[in-house]
Parts: C-alpha cells; sequence; structure tokens
C-alpha cells in the first residue's frame, strides 16, 4: 500500500454516459450525449465510456456521434465478452472497449452459462481481436469483489499477456468493504496497470476508490453526480476533491465540476440532492448565525475548501436561524442601511418567517426592512392581468402589467404555459429594463393535483441580483408574480423612469 500523496496523478474513466445512463428512467439523446461528452473532454477526463453500442442502432448512432468529435479524450464503448459486441463498437469508430466478462462463480456460471477455463479462453480471444483491430482495450472482471481472488488474477493476469491495455477490478455490486478493495486491487496491480469501478451500495464508493488508489490503482471509473446503476458509481467529482484537498493529487479539471453537474443533471432529469458534496445547492451555503459570523470573519472558517476551487460561489441565507451578522451583511449587500435597534427588529422578523419553516429570500427581507425603518415604497412594476392557454397547439400567454404607472400587454410563445407566460413578462420589462432570469425552481408545498407551489427565482441587473419567491396553487402566475416582484426590486433605486419615450 502506497501513501496516497505519493501519487501524484490519478486518471479517470467517467461511464456516465454508460453506466449513469443506465439509471432507471434515463435516456440521452445524440445532441445530449455529445453536448456532455464535450464538457467531460473540457473538464479533462482522460477516457469518455460513450454507450454500450450491443444496446441497439440508436445507442450506435450515439456513441458514432461522440466518437467522431475529435476529443482529447479517449472514447470507449462497453463491450460483452461476445466477439460481435467489438464488431459493433469498431463500426461506431470509438478508440478503444472495455470489455466486460464475467469475474465471481455466480456470473461465469449461473449468468453466461460457461466455465471458468472457456471464460478465460474467450477473454484471451476476444483481447486479441481486439487489440489486432486497434482498439485500446480495459478487461473488466464483472462483479470482481465477490469473485475467488485467485481466480480473479488468472483471468485478468491472462488479459493481461493477450495484450489488455489494463485490467479493472469491479465492485459491481457495490459489495466491498476497504479492506476487500485492498486485498483485491494490490493483487491485480501486480499483473500491470489496475483500474477500480466502484458502487455506492453500502455508500463506500468513495473511500473504496481511495482505497483502490492507494492499493496501487491509477485509472478511476465513475460518473459526475455519482448517477448508476441502483445506488450508483463512485462521483467522481467527490474522488477528484478528496485527492486535491486531502493528498494534492491531481485528477479533472475541478474549475468545471459545477457546471458539469448542472448540464448532466438537467439532460438526465435526476436532480442533484441539496447536500450533495462539491454540487449540492447548500454545499457552500450557510444559513446558521454561528456559522454565518463566523463566514463573515473569515471565509474559511466552516469550509473546508474555498468554493472557487470547484466552479462555485459562497452565499449566506437567511432563516430561522439567522444572527445579526448575517442580517446585516445581506442588507449591505442591497445597500440598506439600518440602526441598532432596527436590526434586531428585522432579525427577530427574519427568524419568525423562519420558524414557519419558509425560506427568507432577498425580497422578504427588503420588504421587512421597509417597514422597520419606516421607507415603504411605492411598487414600480406590477402585475395586472395573465392570461396562458397550452393544449395541442403551442402554447401561448398574454400578461399585462403596471410600470411606473404605464400599461404595458405582451403576448409570447413557449414551450408550456409557464415558459410562454415567462417570456411574454420578459418581453413587456425588456423595453426599458434589462434583466437576466439567472436561476428558477419549483417546490411543490402540499401535495395532490391543487397543491400549493412556490417559484423561487434569481433575477440580475447589472451588478445587482435578487431572489424572491412567489407562493399560488397555479404555477404559471406564481412564476410570474415571482418574475414581476424581482423586477420590481431590481428597480427599486433606479433614478430614470422606466417608461420608453418613443
Ligand atoms: C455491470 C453492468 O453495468 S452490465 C451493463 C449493462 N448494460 C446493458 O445491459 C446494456 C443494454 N442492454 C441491452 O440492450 C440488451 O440487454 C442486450 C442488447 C445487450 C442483450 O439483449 P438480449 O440478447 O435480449 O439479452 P438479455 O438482455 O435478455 O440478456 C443478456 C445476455 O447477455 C449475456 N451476458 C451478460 N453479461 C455478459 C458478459 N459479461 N459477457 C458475455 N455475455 C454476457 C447474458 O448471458 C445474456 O445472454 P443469454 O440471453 O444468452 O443468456
Amino acid at each position: 500500500m502506497r501513501a496516497l500523496s505519493d501519487v501524484g496523478e490519478v486518471q479517470f474513466l467517467d461511464t456516465t454516459l454508460r453506466d449513469g445512463e443506465q439509471a432507471p428512467g434515463v435516456s440521452l439523446t445524440p445532441d445530449d450525449k455529445a453536448d456532455i461528452a464535450r464538457s467531460l473532454d473540457a473538464a479533462r477526463i482522460d477516457v469518455i465510456e460513450a454507450g454500450s453500442a450491443c444496446t441497439g442502432p440508436g445507442e450506435r448512432e450515439t456513441i458514432s456521434r461522440v466518437a467522431g468529435l475529435d476529443l482529447d479524450s479517449t472514447v470507449t464503448s462497453f463491450c460483452r465478452g461476445i466477439q460481435n459486441d467489438i464488431d459493433l463498437a469498431l463500426d461506431c469508430g470509438v478508440d478503444g472497449i472495455n470489455l466486460v466478462v464475467p469475474a465471481s462463480d455466480k456470473h461465469v456460471e449461473q449468468k453466461v452459462g460457461t466455465s471458468k477455463t472457456e471464460n478465460v479462453d474467450n477473454t484471451v480471444e476476444l483481447v486479441e481481436y481486439a487489440v489486432d483491430h486497434g482498439l485500446w482495450v480495459e478487461v473488466i472482471g464483472e462483479d470482481g469483489s465477490r469473485a475467488d481472488l485467485d481466480y480473479l488474477e488468472e483471468l485478468l493476469g491472462a488479459a493481461t499477456e493477450a495484450g489488455a491495455d489494463r485490467i479493472c477490478w469491479a465492485d459491481t455490486v457495490g459489495h466491498a468493504t476497504p479492506d476487500r478493495a485492498l486485498e483485491c486491487v494490490s493483487r491485480l496491480s501486480d499483473l500491470g496497470p489496475v483500474s477500480t469501478h466502484t458502487h455506492d451500495d453500502l455508500g463506500l464508493a468513495v473511500t473504496n476508490a481511495l482505497v483502490s488508489i492507494a492499493a496501487g490503482a491509477d485509472l478511476v471509473h465513475g460518473t459526475i453526480n455519482g448517477i448508476g446503476e441502483r445506488a450508483g458509481n463512485v462521483a467522481l467529482e467527490e474522488v477528484a476533491i478528496a485527492l486535491d484537498h486531502g493528498y494534492g493529487v491531481e485528477s479533472m479539471d475541478l474549475t468545471e465540476v459545477y457546471d458539469l453537474a448542472q448540464l448532466i443533471a438537467n439532460r438526465t432529469g435526476i436532480p442533484l440532492a441539496p447536500n450533495k458534496a462539491v454540487v449540492g445547492e447548500n454545499a457552500f451555503t450557510h444559513e446558521s448565525g454561528i456559522h454565518t459570523d463566523g463566514t463573515l470573519k473569515d471565509d474559511s472558517m466552516y469550509e473546508p475548501y474555498p468554493p472557487e476551487k470547484v466552479g462555485r460561489e459562497r452565499r449566506l441565507a437567511l432563516g430561522k436561524h439567522a444572527g445579526r451578522a448575517g442580517v446585516e451583511a445581506a442588507l449591505d449587500e442591497h445597500d440598506v442601511e439600518v440602526t441598532e435597534d432596527q436590526l434586531s427588529e428585522i432579525v427577530s422578523r427574519v427568524k419568525e418567517i423562519g420558524d414557519r419553516g419558509k425560506r427568507v429570500t432577498d425580497a422578504d427581507l427588503l420588504t421587512i426592512a421597509d417597514e422597520v425603518t419606516g421607507d415603504a415604497r411605492d411598487r414600480r412594476v406590477e402585475l395586472l392581468g395573465l392570461t396562458a392557454v397550452s393544449g395541442s397547439d403551442t402554447p401561448t400567454a398574454s400578461v399585462r402589467l403596471s410600470v411606473d404607472g404605464e400599461e404595458r400587454k405582451e403576448a409570447a410563445v413557449g414551450s408550456g404555459p409557464v415558459d410562454a407566460a415567462m417570456n411574454a413578462a420578459e418581453v413587456a420589462l425588456s423595453h426599458t429594463a434589462d434583466a437576466t432570469l439567472e436561476d428558477y425552481h419549483v417546490d411543490a408545498i402540499t401535495g395532490g393535483t391543487d397543491a400549493l407551489v412556490t417559484v423561487e427565482i434569481e433575477m440580475s441587473r447589472g451588478d445587482d441580483h435578487v431572489v424572491v419567491s412567489a407562493s399560488d396553487s397555479d404555477i404559471t402566475r406564481a412564476s410570474v408574480r415571482a418574475m414581476v416582484d424581482a423586477m420590481d426590486r431590481l428597480v427599486a433605486d433606479d433614478e430614470e423612469t422606466l417608461v420608453a419615450d418613443d
């Protein structure tokens, strides 16, 4: 076993497009896979497993598309221990294959229905065939963590001798403990370059990946966001940050990780848990007063590493646990000055909202501050009317707004009624005040088709940005109200009139 701090660099194989896509319900289009592959390449992923050519013509079209992108990353296809799978991968123009052969007794005998000896012979033949056809070859012993280790060594040793570029220890069902990972990978690393493929069924995927590296593995398989079969594969961003922060070991480009995580969450439809390491919404957000106060005194007080390292920004949130320092800092951001007494009153009102289980947005805070300081102001932008229509034809919406007393009506189409209504509101507002919608998300507060939903949006205008939420049983109304409220806040201190000269 080697010290991780002596390792220097580790390669990554990203299997988001193969094992990640095997997560139930996920199906990526050729465009999705091409976009994700380009981003993985930009993040300096060494190998991209683009899919399984054996799956069907649609998948082959997708893999061919990725293989044709001329990426720096090596592009591979998953193949079973069947020559036809290799031929199909060759048809896709990939650089290499991940040849998966059974390794445990149950996979050899029950699943594939062969014998251990025949399995070794078949593997050798297929490796030679693939190498003869110019492919980079990695041989994966499927269910390797439950295999007899002597047999796994015999099988993968034979693959190495037949010309495989590398072999892979696969904890296919996420069964291994760290000591089992250490034992297996240590033995296999005597045979040649070894990869490690871990799953998170026991919550040990990152630990087992790190132990594998200490045991001699120099390439880690995983997916972004840890998506994959069952409990998922190891999350590459977690391995990358643990290597970087804990041991100074280089792998992928961490600054690309957050954009990549969001791209994959959007395209797969698997949302990021707020508390997910590295890429979760809360990973760099501080709400409790003691943490916020400490963070304002020193950024690193409650963070292991700065958010910029992974392409993110720190956020201070307000809620039930807020303290004076956090509330004062939030008011400062909006250039609101208050006395000590007013601050105390604002803090207790923020806590009251938090006690009701609500997130306290910028708009809530500023409304409270207006009330407490007695600086209540007239609204500049108001929603007067909204109509949205959707059916079998193109969704259409019209909005009627009052902007500095002037009535504006606009209509627009969109991919759905919410999109159409937001587009109409955006057009109505863009005449005089150009703002950008930075973030939009919806939470259902109650169950059922009449559920109350809360739409939270973030909008920016120049250097100012504001987070606003609106709740309604009609999602379109909640969305447009949030957008209009955000705009009203953003222009609150603007001295210019918003009414166009025409
Ligand atoms: C650990 C992993 O992630 S494994 C990867 C999982 N990925 C996939 O399954 C890719 C998508 N799969 C598919 O589209 C289909 O399953 C196909 C096209 C591959 C095969 O479809 P079918 O021919 O209908 O077979 P089916 O799915 O019912 O069964 C799988 C077959 O693969 C065989 N097989 C499974 N693993 C291996 C292997 N490592 N080497 C050789 N053969 C294998 C099984 O023995 C079974 O063959 P059998 O029908 O002769 O018993």
